[in-house]
């Protein structure tokens, strides 16, 4: 019933947003004339109104709906709405679990694509887990919405809730409120020129409160800088001055330096402690402004004792290149003192860097015993210049008296893995820690990372640095650790095939005292797919297939002679003749990223309408040791390339593939791949997309908020890079990218591109385009107005996902 109302909402209005009448491009691609599905499906009725939906949107003379014949206009209907089943699937976010007298209780965040609006639809599931049978969740009946909030921070006793509510506009309040377990029992209202937007998510995130759960640390948006006023007759400097009456205006001021792609207006990070009570709000002195602030915590408290907060913090004060995927940049953990207001109203302290001998820490976190303080660090990408890479882990000790010294001790945990042994523990990457991640000895924490093409739930024990996988070892599928319920864990598991399940493991000890998990399904499934979905998902199957190393060169470190992987993904029914569904490359981007074992509702739709998915974990990837990531920079566009050819290859030699019937896709350096494929291997795919390519580095580099990108993957060396490349350092960018091998590109290409993308700017797609208008090769483009590099908003990815597979069918002939 809810998708009925939703489409004849679309009936009534064309300005409701899923298709604005400016995308009239898509209402044309809405019915290609060439189009049939792989699976014939019958049509529901929803799916009819949907179609009728949407041609009587179009006011600009039905244009796309004539000429359409009725099997098309049936199949096409058949597949937005199974796409759009697949956009709306849940993701879990986050969970708590709360023990006390009357039992335990768990709060599972989750989200939901809302199309209609463009967000995401935020809300909480709450659940009694029983103490006879741990793994028995007692669900209340109904979700509750939380839309509007931008972070929920239980206190440590799960007394108090924090939810934080960030301004949708630039001149609100950003708004705390404080609930008990039955009320709201505080609302204050921070004015902008206290702080903007307090950060949520990302690198700046940190929110955290103190042992007795009267304060908040946290980080939110300095206020910028007062703008200059002018009006007819002059110019005001004083501040407020602005008076509509007399026709007076706001000037930009100076230009001030953001942290890049996805931090759009966010420049300056900084600390500050809320009273839960009073409302009052302290801006930490103290931070010199070429910090920028994240991750904050609060020391222990022991009495007597100085108190803390511990931070990551980011050195902005030349340019402040991107961060979003940019492990390198270096950063340190500092303390600053922390004093009651009342005791020293103006009192800055001095900072200390904890850090000091190691070129990147974060994360920090206190061991239960207040006696370490740990954090993770990627001193390998910083010392290297790769954007990602394996991570290391570190410790130092605490002191009880809370007296600094002046130089720590960081000790080494767990160090980086350059060749894992086959089998063995790769290292550790991008590393997810819960903010209380400790087992109940005190000593053992529970993490996720990767590990080769899947992710998993590690456990590590502080004093001895024995690493243990705690998810199961013959699975395939990838799982993250949640929350912690004493020693057993909760958590999320999903495979490319199977959508997110949550997870119970029971903690159990063998004879000789090793503690294992015992895994088990929570009773009932947390979300209910639609038929469609769950039908489609059920004939699909995948597995993960060892791609070797073609051309072994000596030159090669160990590790990168090791074969890669690929996850292939394929429906389980035979067909006749032995004749194969087309197959749809897929590749991730970074370089240094990963294509884990997880859902993605994306490719999950992609494999349900026909297609086996072969997604392409070349050397690079994150997962595999340091030796095969440090591989690939000073090769890209040959090396990674090669690899993704190997991979093909393979899956045509195991007889996985129909080699008449590839595609391929993938964006930002996953789109360099797919626009050097079809470049290098011009007779190999039959169709392509890319989603914001990186087409050529040579215009790339002067606008990219990650130029030393440009010249890291170029050179495999951080020392070349400059503000002012030299025309040596151009030609090589120039000879390395795609648009050198534009003559031979014969394969039809969509683009997907984001106007408001600051790490692959719009005008790199552009100029490969018209570069291929220009010799007649077959594109079509869709442009993302509001959109930055991840082209993930709702609406966009459900039209980019809908296009790629009209696209794909268009040239596959299925
Ligand atoms: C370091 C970096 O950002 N490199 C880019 C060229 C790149 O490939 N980035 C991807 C990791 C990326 O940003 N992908 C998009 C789709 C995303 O939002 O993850």
């Amino acid at each position: 019933m809810a998708r009925i109302y939703t489409l004849s909402a679309l009936t009534c209005s064309t300005n409701l947003g899923f298709f604005p009448s400016s995308h009239l491009h898509l209402r044309r691609l809405l019915f290609p004339t060439t189009l049939t599905l792989p699976h014939s499906k019958t049509l529901s009725s929803s799916s009819k109104a949907w179609i009728r939906g949407v041609v009587a949107m179009d006011s600009s003379g039905t244009d796309s709906a004539k000429g359409l014949d009725s099997t098309t206009e049936e199949e096409y209907g058949t597949q937005s709405k199974l796409l759009q089943d697949f956009m709306t699937i849940p993701t879990i976010d986050k969970a708590w679990i709360f023990n006390s007298d009357s039992g335990t209780q768990a709060m599972v965040a989750m989200s939901q694509a809302n199309l209609l609006a463009n967000k995401r639809r935020k809300f909480m599931l709450s659940a009694h887990i029983s103490k006879e049978e741990s793994s028995n969740f007692h669900w209340a009946p109904f979700p509750v919405e939380m839309t509007g909030a931008s972070a929920f921070v239980p206190s440590p006793s799960g007394l108090k809730l924090l939810v934080i509510r960030n301004p949708e506009n630039d001149d609100s309040p950003t708004k705390f409120e404080i609930w008990s377990s039955s009320q709201l029992v505080k609302e204050f209202h921070i004015p902008l020129k206290v702080h903007g937007s307090v950060y949520v998510d990302g690198w700046f995130e940190g929110i955290s409160w103190n042992s007795d759960e009267t304060r908040v640390a946290y980080v939110a948006e300095e206020p910028s800088f007062p703008k200059p006023t002018f009006d007819h007759l002059g110019y005001y400097k004083k501040e407020n001055s602005l008076d509509k009456d007399i026709g007076s205006w706001k000037g930009q001021g100076d230009w001030e330096e953001e942290w890049g792609e996805a931090y759009a207006g966010k420049k300056q990070p900084s600390l500050f402690v809320i009273n839960v009570d009073s409302g009052e709000v302290k801006h930490i002195k103290g931070v010199p402004r070429s910090i920028s602030v994240g991750q904050v915590v609060w020391s222990p408290n022991s009495k007597g004792s100085a108190q803390y907060l511990v931070f990551a913090g980011w050195l902005g004060d030349k340019r402040k290149l991107g961060l979003r995927h940019c492990y390198n940049r270096p950063c340190a953990i500092y303390a600053i003192r922390f004093t009651e207001p009342k005791d020293d109203a103006n009192e800055s302290f001095p900072i200390h860097n904890l850090t000091k001998s190691i070129s990147s820490g974060f994360s920090p976190r206190f061991s239960k015993d207040g006696k370490f303080l740990l954090f993770l660090s990627a001193k390998a990408a910083v010392d290297s210049g790769a954007h990602c890479s394996t991570e290391s882990l570190h410790k130092i000790s605490w002191p009880s008296d809370g007296k600094l010294p002046e130089s720590t001790n960081v000790v080494d945990v767990i160090e980086v893995v350059n060749c894992p042994d086959d089998g063995c523990f790769p290292g550790l990457y991008f590393t997810g820690l819960l903010s209380d991640p400790w087992l109940s000895d005190g000593q053992t924490l529970m993490l996720s990372s990767y590990w080769r093409s899947c992710r998993v739930i590690l456990s590590l024990n502080l004093i001895s640095g024995e690493v243990s996988r705690v998810s199961p070892n013959d699975s395939d599928f990838s799982w993250s650790v949640l929350a912690l319920d004493g020693d057993n864990v909760v958590a999320v598991s999903s495979s490319p095939v199977s959508v997110p399940e949550i997870k119970y493991g029971k903690k159990v000890l063998d004879p000789s005292g090793k503690p294992s998990w015992h895994w088990s399904s929570i009773q009932k499934p947390i979300f209910k797919c639609s038929e469609k979905v769950t039908s489609g998902l059920s004939s699909l199957q995948f597995k993960i297939l060892n791609v070797p190393v073609s051309n072994v060169s000596e030159c090669l470190t160990e590790g990168a002679k090791r074969p890669f992987e690929a996850i292939y993904v394929s429906s389980t029914k035979t067909k006749e003749n032995g004749k194969r569904d087309p197959l749809a490359v897929v590749l991730h981007g970074g370089p240094h990223t990963v294509a884990p074992s997880s859902f993605s509702k994306q490719l999950a739709y992609l494999s349900s309408i026909g297609y086996s998915l072969l997604i392409v974990n070349y050397r690079g990837s994150l997962g595999f040791g340091e030796d095969a990531l440090q591989s690939i920079p000073g090769k890209i566009g040959s090396q990674d390339v090669n690899d993704v050819l190997s991979a093909v290859d393979h899956a045509v030699e195991m007889g996985l593939a129909d080699p008449s019937r590839i595609t391929v896709l993938g964006g930002s350096h996953g789109g360099f791949l797919t626009t050097h494929l079809i470049g290098q291997a011009p007779d190999k795919f039959v169709a392509a997309a890319a989603r914001n390519p990186v087409c050529n580095i040579a215009s790339m580099v002067g606008i990219t908020d990650i130029p030393d990108w440009c010249f890291f993957e170029a050179y495999g060396e951080q020392t070349h890079y400059t503000e002012a490349p030299s025309p040596e350092d151009m030609s090589l960018f120039h000879q390395i990218s795609p648009i050198s091998h534009i003559s031979k590109v014969k394969t039809p290409t969509l683009f997907l591109l984001g106007t408001m993308d600051l790490r692959v700017p719009i005008s790199n797609g552009f100029q490969y385009v018209r570069a291929l208008k220009e010799k007649g090769a077959e594109v079509k483009v869709l442009v993302f107005p509001n959109d930055n590099h991840s082209l993930d908003r709702p609406q966009t990815d459900y039209e980019s996902f809908l296009n790629i597979a009209v696209w794909f069918n268009k040239y596959c002939k299925l």
